[in-house]
């Protein structure tokens, strides 16, 4: 298993491409088994879980062809197989999202159960629900989800709580429903407009995606179409969380500012001076940051997602910052392994408590799970002396090149492979 080498203290200065987002690349891949034309999409970030995508999906007869510069295009006209085996799924969850689309277009899907992960328990139980709403017979079988319906009914459909990968379910199941559709409750996060936008170009009848009610009205076929993924928010929040930490200035291109408010907020508060430009942003980090407090919440509240790579930065902030983790009960993994590093967390339930303390001392630590792993690297880099990150195949699930990336602005980072450490 590759791990990452990391020497600490550098400062951070140069430019990053942001790449596209992998929580908006994968439903949209999905997105792709609605129709039997051709969809083309560009900006799809090289990912493990991308990769995983493909699999699934060529598994079921889609054709994929790769083009250059980060451009896929996909064709779902041969469909010969509406089953997501365990092997993917439980690899990768939202491999789920095969199932409101199978479902709604060929009339059965058969979908690995997937299991609970590291961060948390993580049911369905959401998209199920509501996809009997609309008239499918669904049920738990040996493991998998097995559904059917001759064609899906519009209903009105609210969550008993915010799911992102349940709203996106939901409505890739209602595009080719019968009548409208409404979801209640739903999801806002900026990776399901995304969804819906090329939902719309695909021929769909979608409003009021980006608020909590969104209206969908059933269409009977939908048609190939084309679109950019939406830039990583996580990816460029984890960057800049990482010059918060050890400090310089970074240009991040192709970004998009304005899905990222309550963290740009945040890193303000911590003494990040944040100028932005409609895809642009430039984070310049002087001074040691000071401690900032933070609740995680849905959508346009502050991320999960976040909460781990900004803890890193409260470690060696100034003062005592109080982080409550409200989405997922586990996804305090990685206090355990900033302790390792020298970092004062006490946690209760869900809130942890972070003192700062002047200066981290580098370790060898374990990743846990992709934004636990993405914390430790931030970390290595502000920790004196040397750490070692092991297990990271969890980030080269969701981050593309992120050594590489670091590299180029100036932090001592290197991969280390299974072979070159024997
Ligand atoms: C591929 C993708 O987009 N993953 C993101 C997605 O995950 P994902 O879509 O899996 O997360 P959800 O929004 O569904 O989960 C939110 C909470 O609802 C619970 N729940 C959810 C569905 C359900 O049927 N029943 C239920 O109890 C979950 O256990 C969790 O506690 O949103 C999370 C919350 O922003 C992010 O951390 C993940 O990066
Ligand atoms: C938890 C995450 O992803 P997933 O839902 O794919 O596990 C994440 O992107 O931080």
């Amino acid at each position: 298993m590759d791990k990452l080498s990391i020497t600490g203290g550098a400062r951070l200065a140069g430019d990053v491409a942001v790449s596209g987002a992998k929580n908006a690349a994968l439903p949209i891949l999905c997105a792709s088994l609605l129709t039997a034309d051709t969809i083309t999409l560009h900006n799809v970030p090289a990912l493990n879980d991308i990769g995983t995508a493909l699999r699934l999906l060529d598994r079921m007869g889609v054709r994929a062809e790769q083009g250059r510069d980060h451009t896929i295009s996909l064709n779902a006209a041969q469909v010969s197989s509406l089953e997501a085996p365990y092997e993917m799924v439980k690899t990768m969850r939202a491999s789920i999202l095969v199932l409101g689309p199978l479902l709604t277009r060929f009339g059965e899907a058969r979908v690995s159960l997937p299991g609970g992960c590291a961060i948390g328990q993580r049911p369905v139980d959401q998209h199920i629900k509501g996809l009997a709403a609309m008239g499918a017979d669904i049920k738990i079988e040996h493991g998998f989800v097995v559904a059917k319906a001759a064609r899906l009914k519009g209903a009105s459909i609210r969550t008993d709580m915010v799911t992102v990968t349940g709203t996106e379910n939901l409505l890739m199941a209602a595009v080719l429903a019968k009548g409208q559709t409404i979801l209640e409750n739903a999801a806002r996060e900026p990776e399901i407009s995304d969804l819906a936008e090329l939902l719309i170009k695909m021929g769909a009848r979608i409003q009021g995606h980006g608020t909590d009610r969104i209206v969908i009205d059933g269409v009977d076929a939908l048609h190939g179409a084309s679109h950019r993924v939406v830039a990583d928010r996580i990816e460029a929040g984890t960057f800049l969380c990482a010059v918060g930490a050890a400090g310089g200035d970074i240009m991040l291109r192709q970004a998009a500012p304005d899905t990222m408010g309550a963290l740009l907020d945040k890193l303000q508060e911590a003494g990040m001076t944040i100028e932005c430009g409609p895809d642009w942003i430039r984070g310049t980090m002087r001074d040691r940051p000071r401690a900032v407090g933070i609740r995680t919440h849905e959508y346009p509240g502050f991320p999960t997602d976040m909460q781990a790579q900004l803890m890193a930065l409260n470690c060696i902030a100034s003062g005592t910052a109080v982080m409550v983790e409200n989405i997922f009960e586990n996804r305090f993994m990685h206090v355990q392994e900033l302790g390792r590093m020298g970092a004062q967390i006490d946690i209760d339930g869900h809130t942890a408590v972070v003192t700062g303390v002047p200066a981290l001392s580098g370790a060898t630590v374990m990743a846990t799970d992709l934004r636990a792993s993405a914390s430790l690297v931030i970390a290595g880099l502000a920790a004196k002396g040397h750490t070692t990150v092991e297990r990271i195949y969890h980030l080269d699930r969701g981050y593309e090149h992120m050594e590489q990336k670091l590299r180029a602005i100036g932090a001592d980072i290197q991969r280390v492979s299974d072979k070159e450490a024997a």
